[in-house]
């Protein structure tokens, strides 16, 4: 693969930034890489590691003569960043994001870029649980999606730059409508994790949670919901806050299954349970064929945890 921007600046360096700079330097696809963090510590642990071959002290900074800005903060934090860099952005570069949630993400940041700024938002559909500059690896992306919402008036070229970028660090790129993908979203990975969280939650309720026995004994189900309700707080906060139509959607969804299943369990209803269970089954084994269900994180990597998007 070969270079496709002189100069990329990644805002935030943190699990995905981090990922993205190491997936971009396997490849090459970039001449150089200038990053920016909020805290003091992240911006000393990214020299120390050399994960940028410039860290500058402000967004604005970065910047500077960057051909690509990639925005990797909370998407609560998505406007403040853009209303900072908007007026040093050199004409014609592309900015992108790379938030959970996009219409919310394109409201707040679109118009605080000048004209002639190209903007592609974009999603990649691959992360840990884990978050700071040490979190990041470069095979994160191989074989996941990203996903791509431009507006249809948006420069041809900048997208299929972006498109071209994201396939050098090894994701499959499709391209979707900002409402629809919040929609698809919500059900395949934001509701998941309001729904570990919960369950989590009820069982810290119960008081057993740090029992070390339920800990040793605890089926496969609650383990994985234990490790994705250990996703960042802030993160979630705001997708959460960020995608309400969504959520109020999908989850009064859940609401009204998970109620039939409870009165199926109470009148003893076998048959709805069954072919209900059955249904499920069938996705889980499409999700298989469709090659979609890649290995878990290896969680041991980096430090992790150094910084989260509050820090
Ligand atoms: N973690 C995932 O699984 C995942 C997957 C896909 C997309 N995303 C999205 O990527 C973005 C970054 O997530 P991450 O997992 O890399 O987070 P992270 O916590 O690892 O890193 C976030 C970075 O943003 C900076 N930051 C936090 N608040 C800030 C603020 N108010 N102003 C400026 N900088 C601030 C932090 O200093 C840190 O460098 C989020 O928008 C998230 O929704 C996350
Ligand atoms: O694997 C995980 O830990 C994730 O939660 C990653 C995950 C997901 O739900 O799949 C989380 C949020 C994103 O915006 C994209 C990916």
């Amino acid at each position: 693969m070969s270079q496709i921007y002189d100069r990329v600046a990644y805002i935030g360096l943190g699990l995905i930034a981090s990922s993205m700079i190491h997936a971009g330097r396997r490849a090459g696809l970039q001449r150089e890489i200038v990053g920016t963090a909020r805290s003091a510590e992240t911006r000393a642990i990214a020299r120390e590691d050399g994960l940028c071959d410039i860290v500058t002290d402000t967004a604005a900074e970065a910047v500077k003569d960057a051909d690509l800005v990639v925005l990797c903060v909370p998407v609560g934090a998505m406007e403040k960043v853009a209303a900072e860099i908007g007026p040093c952005l050199k004409p014609g570069c592309t900015v992108t994001d790379v938030g959970s949630v996009k219409r919310a993400v394109i409201a707040a940041v679109q118009p605080h870029l000048p004209e002639g700024v190209h903007f592609v938002p974009a999603h990649p559909l691959a992360g840990t649980e884990h978050s700071g500059p040490r979190s990041g690896f470069a095979e994160l992306f191989d074989n996941r999606y990203t996903l791509v919402v431009p507006d249809a008036a948006t420069d041809k070229e900048a997208v299929a730059r972006l498109e071209a970028f994201w396939k050098g660090m090894g994701a499959n790129v499709e391209f979707m409508d900002p409402d629809h993908h919040d929609l698809v979203l919500m059900v395949t990975s934001h509701a998941p994790h309001l729904i570990a969280y919960t369950m989590v939650g009820v069982a810290d309720d119960l008081g057993r949670v740090t029992d070390s026995e339920v800990i040793k004994y605890s089926a496969a189900g609650f383990r994985d919901f234990t490790r994705i309700a250990a996703s960042d707080p802030t993160m979630w906060r705001d997708v959460f806050l960020n995608n309400k139509d969504a959520t109020m959607e999908i989850l009064g969804r859940f609401i009204e299954e998970l109620m039939s299943l409870q009165r199926a369990i109470r009148t003893g209803d076998g048959d709805q349970l069954h072919s209900y269970f059955t249904r499920t089954r069938a996705i889980r084994r499409g999700i298989i064929e469709a090659g979609q269900d890649t290995a878990a994180p290896d969680f041991g990597r980096g430090g992790g945890q150094t910084e989260g998007p509050s820090g």
